[in-house]
Parts: C-alpha cells; sequence; structure tokens
C-alpha cells in the first residue's frame, strides 16, 4: 500500500481501494472468461489531495485510471476500501449526493461527445445553474457570458448562440470545462482533456486548469498517459501501473529522480527538454 500525504487539509481521502469488473455474462462472455483471473483493475490504492491541489495520475492504456476517477466520484462502486471527501464517506443518501455532485465534477478526453449537440452553448454552460435553481430563465445569458468569459471564450465573440459543432476542438474543451466549473466545484477530474487536442492549443488547455484550479481552490485529479503534459500543471504525480500506484511524489521529484523502472520507462519516452524552462515559461504565460 502507497500512502502519501499532503501538508494542507486532505480534501480527498483515497485508502486502499479496489476495484474488479464482474465477469463477462451470457455464453459468449463466459466461454471468453473461461480460466482468466478476476479483473483487478484498481489494486490497493491510497492518496490524499489536498485543497487546490493538481495531482496527476499518469500510466499507459488499461492501468485503471478512468476507472480510478469514477470510482472517486462514485459513479463506479469500490469492491473495497474507501473515498472520503471533505471528511466524509461518499454519500449514498440522494439528498446528499446531490450536493457531493455539485462539489465534483468530471470533464473527458472528447469534448464533442460529452457536450448535447442541440443545444446552445449558452444552455450548455448553464445548465447546471438552472438545475440546480441557482439562476432564473431571465438570468441565463449574463451567467453564460460571465463562465465563458472565465475559461477564455470572451463575449462580444457571439459563442452564446452557437451549436457545439461550430466550435473548434479546444473551443468546445473550455466550453466543457466551464460547464463543470459554472458551480464552483472543490474537485475536478479532468480525464485526458487534451489529449484529443492539437499540440499547438493544449498547453493553453493546461494553464487554463491551472489557473482556475489556483483562483478557486479547486482540487484536479489531472488523467493522463503523457507525462509531458503532467508535468506542465501538476504538483505532484501518481503513477499507475497494472492498477496499482507504483510511485507518488512531486512532479519535480518523480521527473528528476524516478525509483520505479515503470516510471523511468515513461520517461524514456518523454523528450528531455528542459522541465524547468517549460514551467517557467507556462508561469510566464498564466
Ligand atoms: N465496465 C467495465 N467492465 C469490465 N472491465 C472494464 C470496464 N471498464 C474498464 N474495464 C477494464 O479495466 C481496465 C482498466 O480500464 P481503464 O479504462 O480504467 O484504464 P485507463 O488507464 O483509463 O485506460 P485508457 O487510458 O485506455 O482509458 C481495462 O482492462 C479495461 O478493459
Amino acid at each position: 500500500m502507497t500512502i502519501a500525504t499532503t501538508t494542507s487539509t486532505p480534501l480527498l481521502e483515497v485508502d486502499d481501494l479496489c476495484k474488479s469488473y464482474a465477469p463477462k455474462r451470457g455464453l459468449i462472455g463466459s466461454i471468453l472468461a473461461r480460466g482468466s483471473k478476476p479483473s483487478n483493475t484498481l489494486k490497493n490504492i491510497s492518496f490524499d489531495l489536498g485543497k487546490g491541489e493538481i495531482l496527476g495520475v499518469v500510466g499507459e492504456s488499461g492501468s485503471g485510471k478512468s476507472t480510478l476517477g469514477f470510482t472517486i466520484l462514485g459513479l463506479i462502486e469500490a469492491s473495497s476500501g474507501s473515498v472520503r471527501f471533505a471528511g466524509k464517506s461518499l454519500p449514498r443518501d440522494a439528498r446528499e449526493l446531490r450536493t457531493f455532485r455539485r462539489s465534483a465534477q468530471m470533464i473527458f478526453q472528447d469534448p464533442y461527445q460529452s457536450l448535447n449537440p442541440r443545444f446552445r452553448i449558452k444552455d450548455i454552460v448553464t445548465e447546471p445553474l438552472l438545475v440546480y435553481g441557482l439562476i432564473g430563465n431571465g438570468e441565463v445569458t449574463a451567467a453564460a457570458e460571465e463562465v465563458l468569459d472565465l475559461v477564455g471564450l470572451r463575449p462580444g465573440k457571439s459563442y452564446l448562440e452557437r451549436f457545439p459543432h461550430e466550435l473548434s476542438g479546444g473551443q468546445r474543451q473550455r466550453v466543457s470545462i466551464a460547464r463543470a466549473v459554472v458551480l464552483k466545484p472543490k474537485l475536478l477530474i479532468a480525464d485526458e482533456p487534451v489529449s484529443m487536442l492539437d499540440v499547438s492549443i493544449r498547453a493553453g488547455i493546461l494553464r487554463l486548469l491551472r489557473s482556475l484550479s489556483a483562483s478557486m481552490e479547486m482540487s484536479v485529479v489531472y488523467i493522463s498517459h503523457d507525462l509531458s503534459t503532467v508535468r506542465y500543471i501538476c504538483d505532484r504525480v501518481a503513477v499507475m501501473y497494472r492498477g496499482e500506484i507504483v510511485e507518488i511524489g512531486s512532479t519535480d521529484q518523480i521527473i528528476a529522480y524516478p525509483v520505479h523502472p515503470y516510471t523511468k520507462r515513461l520517461l524514456s519516452a518523454v523528450p528531455r527538454i528542459s522541465f524547468a524552462e517549460k514551467r517557467q515559461r507556462v508561469a510566464q504565460h498564466a
């Protein structure tokens, strides 16, 4: 079991979390599953996440990163272990669950699939406010302008009335970030948010996530298979391999002094450009 503690009061405490998916059902599923071991997708995962902290979860495809994200949010039930959010176990009661959902949001790799294509941008980004009864219909335009401005989609550029297919990939991801942060969550799970975007616009989205995290004191679990983006924004990094956290530590430490052979392998796949230089560049543009 790997435990890492942070200096600030943790927002999230993940303790000994395990997840095995049920074997496939039906005749073909059971034939295919014959002789195979139950899948241990998450094995004894433990870590804390401080308020406003950004933790990178990095590992190859199938290592369990998305399962971890879904389990933290209670969208997938853990097989054992616990997740505590703001000092409390994940709620089961419908009313508490509604409050929790407001505080913990998720964004995904493909902003196009996660946005309703039939909704205008102003309705996409303000729907959570309407659902929670925080604004009335007459306030939709003003609220949409405010949150779009927050994510760098300046008012006056008529984003409000457009549909998702009329925007670029980067603009769409900004819209999905706007929708996720409009309720001012304490936690954001960002599952590969830049991996489908053009390399030239990735840094802008990462800078945006970092500045929102700082200004809103929002903790972020940033999931990626790519250490070169993780090191742009994360305070700490957890390296996942086959369902386990094999190494966790500050980003600088993991990159400069990797201990686990798998981390070394991941790092050798990344061009050895100056990490300090990149961080400095990001800070200059933030
Ligand atoms: N609903 C499910 N039922 C059964 N097995 C699943 C399910 N979801 C994921 N898995 C399996 O769990 C393992 C981990 O998947 P997961 O998507 O969490 O990994 P990942 O690291 O996020 O991968 P990727 O980067 O490709 O998304 C994989 O072997 C996957 O096939």
